[in-house]
C-alpha cells in the first residue's frame, strides 16, 4: 500500500450521547498524524474537516421520520458526503484515512469505499453497533451503524445498505457488549463475531488473520474500522462507552501488524469515537496515531 494518505476529519456527534467526540479529528492531528503518516513513506494529504450540524443549532423539533433513531436525516446528509469525498479519494488513486466522530460515520465511508468495488469489512469494536431504531435502547445511531450499512431489520427498506459488501465478508473483532436484541440481530447474521472470548481462547493475532480472510474472501478490498473502545480503557480512555476487558496496547499493536500485511488490499480505514473531553493528556489520541501508523506499515526494525 504506496499511495499517498488522503485525511478526512468528520467532527460527528450527532450519533452519540456526548458532545466532545466531534474535536476527535482535531485532537488526533494534534497527536502527530500528518508525521507518523510521513514516516510510513506516503506523502500524507489533510483534506480538512466535512461540515457537521451542530445540535445546539438543528431545527428545534426531532424529525418524524427518524422515528427513534435521533439525528439519522441529518446523519445521513453527513456520510452522504463524506461517500462522496472517499469514492473520489479512491477514484484519485489515493488511500483514504477517515477520522471520527463517533461511529456513524462509517455509514458514509463504507458506502465510499465500495462504491465501484466489493469491498469486506473488519469491525474492531467492544460494541456490534447492529441496533436498529426499533431495537436500540439509547436512539444513538453509533450503535446502528453496522446493522445500517448491512441493510438489517428497518434498514432494509433505506438507502443505507452499501451495494458492494456481503455480510458474509464482514467480521467484527473484540466484542464483549451487545444489548439483548442487538445479540439476536449479530447471532442471526451471516457476519462472523469474534468475541473477547474468542480472542482469549486463541489469541488477538490468529483470530484478527482469520478476521481478515473473511473479509478478502471473493472481494476487491478491506475496509478496517477501528473503534478506539475496542481497545480497554486503561489504555484508551478518551471514549464515550467504554468496556472493561478489552485489547491491551500490545495486542492493539499486533492487530494494526496483521492489517498492514494486507498491502494494497487495504482500500480504507476510520479511526473513531476519541473523546478528548474524556481523555487523559490526548493519550487515546496518541495511541490512535501509532495504531494507524502500525496499520500503514510501521514496524520496530524499521
Ligand atoms: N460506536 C459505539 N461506541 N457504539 C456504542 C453503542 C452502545 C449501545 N449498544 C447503543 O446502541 O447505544
Ligand atoms: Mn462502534
Ligand atoms: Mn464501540
Amino acid at each position: 500500500m504506496s499511495r499517498n494518505v488522503r485525511v478526512v476529519g468528520v467532527p460527528m456527534d450527532l450519533g452519540a450521547d456526548r458532545r466532545g467526540v466531534d474535536m476527535g479529528p482535531s485532537a488526533i492531528r494534534y497527536a502527530g498524524l500528518a508525521a507518523a503518516v510521513e514516516e510510513t513513506d506516503r506523502e500524507c494529504i489533510d483534506a480538512g474537516d466535512l461540515n457537521v450540524p451542530r445540535p445546539e443549532t438543528r431545527a428545534s423539533k426531532p424529525r418524524p421520520e427518524d422515528g427513534r433513531a435521533k439525528y439519522l436525516s441529518e446523519t445521513r446528509e453527513v456520510c452522504a458526503s463524506l461517500a462522496d469525498v472517499v469514492g473520489d479519494t479512491l477514484a484519485a488513486g489515493e488511500f483514504p484515512l477517515v477520522l471520527g466522530g463517533d461511529h456513524s460515520i462509517a455509514i458514509g465511508t463504507v458506502n465510499g469505499a465500495a462504491r465501484a468495488a466489493d469491498v469486506g469489512v473488519v469491525w474492531f469494536d467492544a460494541h456490534g453497533d447492529f441496533n436498529t431504531p426499533s431495537t436500540s435502547p439509547s436512539g444513538n445511531v453509533h450503535g446502528m451503524s453496522l446493522a445500517a450499512l448491512l441493510g438489517v431489520g428497518e434498514f432494509a427498506d433505506t438507502s443505507w445498505a452499501a451495494a458492494g459488501v456481503d455480510p458474509e465478508n464482514v467480521a467484527l473483532v473484540g466484542i464483549r457488549d451487545l444489548d439483548p436484541e442487538e445479540r439476536v440481530a449479530v447471532r442471526e447474521s451471516p457476519a462472523t463475531v469474534y468475541t473477547m472470548s474468542d480472542v482469549d481462547e486463541r489469541g488477538l493475532p490468529a483470530v484478527v488473520e482469520d478476521a481478515l480472510a473473511i473479509a478478502g474472501d471473493g472481494t476487491d478490498g478491506v475496509h478496517v474500522s477501528l473503534d478506539m473502545d475496542f481497545l480497554d480503557p486503561n489504555e484508551a480512555p478518551g471514549v464515550g462507552t467504554p468496556v472493561r476487558g478489552g485489547a491491551t496496547y500490545r495486542e492493539a499493536h499486533a492487530a494494526m501488524e496483521r492489517v498492514a500485511d494486507l498491502g494494497d488490499d487495504l482500500r480504507t480505514m476510520e479511526v473513531v469515537e476519541v473523546n478528548p473531553i474524556l481523555d487523559s493528556l490526548n493519550g487515546t489520541s496518541e495511541l490512535a496515531v501509532e495504531l494507524v501508523a502500525s496499520a500503514l506499515g510501521k514496524r520496530i526494525l524499521r
